[in-house]
């Protein structure tokens, strides 16, 4: 669905991304995990156009991304930043119906396609008509998602989807997500912080250090043949409970 060839950014004097050479799979998911500051957030925005590589190229469904052509590019892709990024002065319903508004669907149309999409991420009745504010972390990302599915795009990007939110609503939307993405068979790929998170998600993981690809594989690949000793201590870094018991 994507390939990444070459890519190299820069912000300044700061490398972002050095050489990056990358294959997503269509109706796959692929997390992108590593330190803070590898690049993971910087190779999403290029999947969506929203930062441009100062070399290589970036193809969608075989075609370069393209400034003339990314409004219809990304008509086929959903973007949902932490938190779900919603428009605080709008309901969620409002939130949810903008861009199909925008591109002229008839309102009883919208008003379906959001209560069952409401009810595939697991929002109660009732909750589109708040406002951004008056919903808990987990509900506005779950709105997020709801607005970005609403065009049924092929692709979900997700950065950082479930950042920020408590254990046990963090456990929860991630077994609504890993059952929603088996269920839509669409081309996920996500960024998060949370090793387990990505191996629970995730068919690929791919593990990025100082903006270079250290390795690319299932879970278990990167846990049983790290390719260097840094993947093997990012793979085993985090606590369990069973460390401090
Ligand atoms: N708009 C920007 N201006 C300047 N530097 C930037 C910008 N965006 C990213 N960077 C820098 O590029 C590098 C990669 O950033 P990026 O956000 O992709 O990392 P990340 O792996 O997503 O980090 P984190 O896990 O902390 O979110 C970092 O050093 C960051 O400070």
């Amino acid at each position: 669905m994507f390939e990444l060839q070459d890519i190299a950014k820069r912000y300044g004097s700061v490398v972002a991304l050095d050489g990056v050479d990358l294959h997503i799979d269509s109706a796959a998911t692929t997390a992108l995990i590593g330190p803070s500051g590898a690049g993971k957030s910087t190779v999403l925005r290029m999947l969506i156009g929203l930062d441009w590589p100062d070399r290589g190229v970036v193809r969608f469904d075989g075609e370069p991304l393209r400034r003339e052509r990314l409004l219809e590019q990304r008509r086929r892709i959903g973007y949902v930043i932490q938190e779900g990024g919603l428009f605080p002065h709008l309901t969620a319903a409002d939130n949810v119906a903008l861009v199909a508004r925008v591109l002229g669907w008839p309102a009883a149309k919208i008003e379906e396609r959001s209560r069952e999409l409401a009810q595939l991420c697991a929002l109660p009745d009732g909750l589109l008509q708040r406002y951004p504010a008056e919903l808990s972390g987990g509900q506005r990302q779950r709105v997020g998602l709801v607005r970005a599915l609403m065009l049924d795009p092929p692709v979900l990007l997700l950065d950082e989807p479930l950042g920020a939110l408590d254990p046990v609503i963090r456990h929860e939307l991630q077994a609504q997500m890993r059952e929603l993405f088996a269920t839509l068979g669409k081309t996920v790929v996500l960024v998060t912080h949370d090793v387990a998170e990505a191996a629970w998600l995730a068919d690929t993981l791919v593990l990025l250090r100082a903006g270079r690809i250290v390795q690319q594989g299932s879970a278990r690949e990167l846990v049983e043949s790290p390719a260097d000793p840094f993947v093997a201590q990012f793979m085993t870094a985090q606590r369990s409970l069973d460390d401090a018991l």
